[in-house]
């Protein structure tokens, strides 16, 4: 080329779509039942330095030793007996996939080019899997919902670090946003108060108390600056509130403890034996920290905590569904995205809470390439 002549500018990079991503993500499970699939699992779920804060010097020995080859046997019966065979996956990764469809389903899309997909902390799919396939599908802004609606260190944030450790392979990464915790956010308290007027309407007799059961933290965590039993309280207090009842029919406990140091009090099981001795025959309980049914709702509670009342001289039992994949938890997740996109939307899309107006859709589901 002669000098002077202008240069063809090198060819600008493809426009990479301008869609926009939400990614749910839950906090994971098994893909099987078996001692080798939990074994996997626990280690994954127990080497997270977020949940167990403990040097690994002593930690890891203790884990893949003693821990990995006992705690599986017990884990994997809980698993057993709330898995649905025919489903061949666990509760909790059906109901996510199942929350994400509806969103999609109900979100209105014509024009926005959000993309709803889901993704699990531990186990699959993972975060890193399921934020590249947004970006690959043309995704420049990602919103990640973390689907905890009490922030605690070991859940909310450990979601926010994968996410944060997969953006750092990428050279192009995706503006990202993470959604507010929602202890007391109004779309949750009516979503969560609703669903429980449903089924105690639904039941031919009245509980004496409804619980509410949380799963529990050492101790330590909560002194070290941990928000979650406050954000626990909020919830509760919002909860009372929405149904009209008081601390006295309506406590809180947690369930769940793990290994030796102290927990969170008062403890569900023990709270529960209490109530049953101080002559409490009909309970329902709920487990408003859970989006989504899972081992520690449908065993923990609908099967150890309710045979050990009834045992103790409890006549009736009820256990809340969660949020699960039903209207409420659709319309709970579309007041998020509301929320959270504003700025990234057009006005319009963030200003009417209404989860089924939506007609075309422009989604992503997992599968869909
Ligand atoms: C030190 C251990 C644990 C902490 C801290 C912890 C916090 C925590 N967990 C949830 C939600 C869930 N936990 C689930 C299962 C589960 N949790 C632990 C341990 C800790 N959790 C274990 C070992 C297990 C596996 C089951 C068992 O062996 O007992 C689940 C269920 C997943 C499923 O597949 O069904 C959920 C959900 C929260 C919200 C939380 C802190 C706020
Ligand atoms: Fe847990
Ligand atoms: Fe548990």
């Amino acid at each position: 080329m002669q000098a002077g002549a202008s240069r063809p500018a090198p060819e600008a990079p493809p426009a990479r779509g301008g869609r926009i991503g939400v990614l749910l993500v839950n906090l994971g499970t098994p893909d099987g039942t078996g001692y080798w699939a939990i074994r996997r699992y626990l280690s994954e779920f127990l080497s997270d330095r977020r949940v167990i804060e403990a040097n690994p010097l002593w930690w890891q020995p203790l884990l893949q030793g003693v821990i990995l080859t006992t705690r599986p046997f017990r884990t994997g019966a809980a698993y057993r007996a709330i898995w649905r065979e025919d489903r061949n996956e666990s509760p909790l990764r059906h109901i996510t996939r199942g929350q994400a469809a509806r969103l999609a389903a109900a979100w209105p899309q014509e024009g926005t080019g959000v993309m709803i997909d889901w993704a699990m902390r531990y186990g699959k799919p993972s975060i890193a899997e399921r934020l590249q396939a947004l970006v690959t599908r043309g995704c420049d802004r990602v919103l990640l919902v973390p689907l905890y609606p009490q922030y605690s260190a070991t859940t909310t944030a450990s979601v926010n670090d994968a996410a944060f450790r997969a953006l750092q392979g990428m050279r192009r990464q995706p503006a990202l946003r993470i959604a507010a915790p929602f202890a007391d956010h109004p779309a949750y308290i009516e979503a969560q108060a609703r669903r429980i007027r449903d089924t105690l309407d639904g039941l031919t007799w009245t509980p004496e108390l409804l619980l509410g059961s949380f799963h529990g933290l050492p101790q330590r965590y909560a002194r070290a600056g941990d928000p979650y039993p406050a954000e626990c309280a909020r919830t509760m207090a919002a909860l009372r509130r929405a149904l009209d009842r008081t601390v006295e029919d309506m406590p809180i406990g947690f369930q769940s403890r793990f290994g030796r140091e102290p927990w969170l009090q008062p403890c569900t099981a023990q709270h529960v034996a209490a109530l049953a001795a101080r002559g409490v025959r009909r309970l329902a309980v709920v487990a408003p920290g859970f989006l989504a049914d899972c081992v520690e709702t449908l065993e923990e509670l609908g099967l150890a905590l309710r045979s050990s009342f009834l045992r103790a001289g409890g006549e009736r039992f009820c256990l809340v569904p969660c949020l699960n994949d039903g209207p409420e938890m659709t319309g709970l997740l579309d007041a998020i995205l509301r929320q959270e996109l504003a700025g990234w939307l057009a006005p319009a899309r963030t200003a009417t809470p209404d989860p089924r107006a939506g007609t075309a859709r422009r989604s992503m589901q997992q599968g869909e390439a």
